[in-house]
C-alpha cells in the first residue's frame, strides 16, 4: 500500500485547487477522480453555460436564423468546455507532483482509501466530491427521459418547446438561452418567486426580464404529475392545467455527494451536507476535511476554491478560518443578478437594525448612454455599526461591480468612507454613491 500525507477524494474545482496548492509545497498528495479532472465547472456547468449565454445574447442582438446560430453556439460551447478533454488538467496535477488515481474512491477503514483493488493510505483525508442534480418526487417523473443541466449543456438539440421545473440559477440562465434561439420556454417554479433565496424584488424583476424575452414564467405552481405524450412530455399542474413540451429540464437544486464514500467507517453522518467548522474540518474529526459543494456552504466555484485554499493553509500549518459573510451570488443572465451578504429580509430576521436604500439604474448616466432601462441596486447597512451587511443588484454588468460591495462587507469599511469614495463617471458603480448617500443621511438622522 502506498502512503500519502493527504488523499483528496474528488478532482473537481475544490480537489484540483487543493491538490495543486499542497503539491507545490512538497506535500505528498494523491487525488482520486471518478470523473473528469477539473470536475463540473469547466466541462459541464459554469463554462458551457456562460458560453451559451454569451452566444444567446449575441444572437438576440444580431438576429439571423435560429437553427444556424444555435449550431454555432454549440460549437463555441464545446470549444469553451475543452471538448470535455481533461488531459491538460491531469497533466498540471502531474507537473505539480500530485499523484492521480482514476476511479471511485471509498474509505475502506480509518486511514485507508480503496480505488478498485488498490489501497492508498492517508494521514489526512479531504472530501471534495461535489453534488448531483436533485430529482423531485413527482408522480411519473422517474419514467420520463428528462434533462438535467448536464444533458442540456451537452446536447446539440434545439427543442421546439422546453418546460423547466424549478426557478433558480439554472432555470433562469437556461430559460434565457433557449428562448433566445426560438424555443418556447415555460418555467414552473414552486416558490412564489424566481430565485427564491434573494430579496422578493429580485425574482420579480427577473420574471419581467425573462417574460420580455418570451419566456412564460409560472410561479407559486406545484407539479402533481408528469407523463410522456406523443410529442414529448406534459406536466400536470396543481389547481388544474398542463404544460406540454418537447423536452423537460429538471433544475430544482442539487444534493451533496456524501453517500457510498465509506464515511460511516469514520463515524461521519452522511445525511445532508458534510458539516465543517471554520477551518473546513469535518465536525468531530481530527484528520478529515471537506471543501466545495459537498459542504453545502454557498455552492459556487468561487466557494470551492476558497474552501480549498482554507484547507490547504491549515494542512500546511497556517491556521486559516473561512469567512462567508461576503460570498457573491451571481446569475449570469442579461442583465445579470448579483448579490452578496444579507438580503434586507435576512438581516431583519437575524435581528439586525437595518438601514437600506435602493437606486434604479435608469437614474445612472451610463444606463442612459447605453439605453438600459431595467436595473436596481439595494444596499443594506447595520445601523448600529455603520457598515454594509448586504447588497442586491440586477442590472448591466452587476456581476462585475458587485465586487465593490463584497470588499466593503468583508473589510467592514465604514459607510462614511464608502460614501466619500470617488467613482468614475459614467459607470454603473455610481449607483453605489447615490445609495450610500441615502443610507448616510438616515444614519445621521438616527433613523433605524
Ligand atoms: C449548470 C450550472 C452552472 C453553474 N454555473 C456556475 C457559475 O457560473 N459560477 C459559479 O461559481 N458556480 C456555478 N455553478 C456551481 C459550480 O459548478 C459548483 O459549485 C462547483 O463545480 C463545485 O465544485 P466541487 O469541487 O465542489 O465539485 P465538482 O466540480 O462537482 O467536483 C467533484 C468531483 O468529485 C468526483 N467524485 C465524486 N465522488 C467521488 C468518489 N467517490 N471518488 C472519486 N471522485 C469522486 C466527481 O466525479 C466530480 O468530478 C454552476 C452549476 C451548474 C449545475
Ligand atoms: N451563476 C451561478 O453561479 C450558477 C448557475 C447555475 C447553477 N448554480 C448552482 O447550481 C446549483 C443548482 O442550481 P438550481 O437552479 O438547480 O438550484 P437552486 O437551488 O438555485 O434553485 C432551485 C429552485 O427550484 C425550486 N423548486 C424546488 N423544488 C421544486 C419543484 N418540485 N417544482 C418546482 N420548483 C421547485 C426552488 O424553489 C428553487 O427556487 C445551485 O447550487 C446553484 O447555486 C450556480
Amino acid at each position: 500500500m502506498e502512503d500519502f500525507d493527504v488523499v483528496v477524494l474528488g478532482a473537481g474545482t475544490a480537489g484540483e485547487t487543493l491538490a495543486l496548492e499542497l503539491a507545490s509545497e512538497g506535500v505528498r498528495v494523491a487525488v482520486v477522480a471518478d470523473g473528469l479532472v477539473g470536475g463540473e465547472c469547466p466541462f459541464l456547468a459554469c463554462m458551457p453555460s456562460k458560453a451559451m449565454l454569451h452566444s444567446a445574447r449575441r444572437h438576440r442582438l444580431c438576429g439571423g436564423p435560429d437553427a444556424e446560430a444555435f449550431r454555432e453556439a454549440i460549437a463555441w460551447r464545446d470549444e469553451v468546455a475543452e471538448h470535455r478533454d481533461d488531459s491538460a488538467h491531469a497533466e498540471e496535477l502531474a507537473r505539480a507532483g500530485a499523484r492521480l488515481f482514476r476511479g471511485r474512491g471509498k474509505v475502506s477503514r480509518p486511514g485507508v482509501v480503496e480505488v478498485g483493488r488498490l489501497e492508498i493510505g492517508w494521514r489526512d483525508l479531504v472530501v471534495c466530491t461535489g453534488s448531483r442534480p436533485r430529482l423531485p418526487r413527482i408522480l411519473g417523473l422517474e419514467d420520463l427521459p428528462c434533462w438535467t443541466s448536464d444533458q442540456a449543456l451537452s446536447s446539440p438539440e434545439l427543442p421546439g418547446s422546453l418546460a423547466i421545473l424549478g426557478g433558480g440559477a439554472v432555470a433562469c440562465e437556461l430559460a434565457q438561452v433557449y428562448a433566445a434561439f426560438g424555443t418556447e420556454v415555460t418555467v414552473v417554479q414552486r416558490s412564489p418567486r424566481l430565485l427564491s433565496r434573494e430579496s422578493p424584488w429580485v425574482g420579480e424583476l427577473m420574471a419581467e426580464v425573462l417574460g420580455s424575452q418570451g419566456v412564460r414564467v409560472l410561479t407559486g405552481r406545484s407539479v402533481l404529475g408528469a407523463r410522456t405524450t406523443s410529442s414529448g412530455v406534459a406536466l400536470e399542474l396543481e389547481g388544474g392545467g398542463e404544460v406540454p413540451a418537447d423536452r423537460l429540464l429538471v433544475a430544482v437544486g442539487r444534493d451533496p455527494n456524501t453517500r457510498g464514500l465509506g464515511l460511516e467507517q469514520l463515524g461521519i453522518a452522511t445525511a445532508g451536507p458534510l458539516k465543517v467548522d471554520a477551518r473546513c474540518r469535518v465536525e468531530g474529526q481530527a484528520h478529515v476535511w471537506a471543501a466545495g459543494d459537498v459542504t453545502g456552504v454557498a455552492p459556487y466555484t468561487h466557494t470551492a476554491n476558497y474552501q480549498a485554499r482554507v484547507v490547504a493553509a491549515n494542512l500546511l500549518g497556517r491556521r486559516a478560518l473561512a469567512d462567508y459573510r461576503a460570498v457573491p451570488r451571481t446569475v449570469y443572465t442579461h442583465p445579470p443578478v448579483a448579490a452578496v451578504g444579507l438580503t434586507r429580509e435576512r438581516a431583519e430576521e437575524a435581528g439586525v437594525e437595518v438601514v437600506s436604500a435602493r437606486v434604479e439604474l435608469s437614474e445612472v448616466a451610463r444606463a442612459s448612454a447605453e439605453g438600459e432601462r431595467i436595473g436596481r441596486l439595494e444596499l443594506v447597512a447595520d445601523a448600529a455599526r455603520g457598515v454594509l451587511v448586504g447588497a442586491s443588484a440586477l442590472g448591466p454588468r452587476a456581476d462585475e461591480w458587485i465586487g465593490e460591495a463584497a470588499l466593503a462587507i468583508r473589510a467592514e469599511v465604514p459607510v462614511e468612507v464608502l460614501a466619500d469614495v470617488v467613482r468614475p463617471f459614467p459607470t454603473y458603480s455610481e449607483a453605489y454613491t447615490e445609495a450610500l448617500r441615502g443610507i448616510l443621511r438616515e444614519l445621521r438622522a438616527g433613523v433605524g
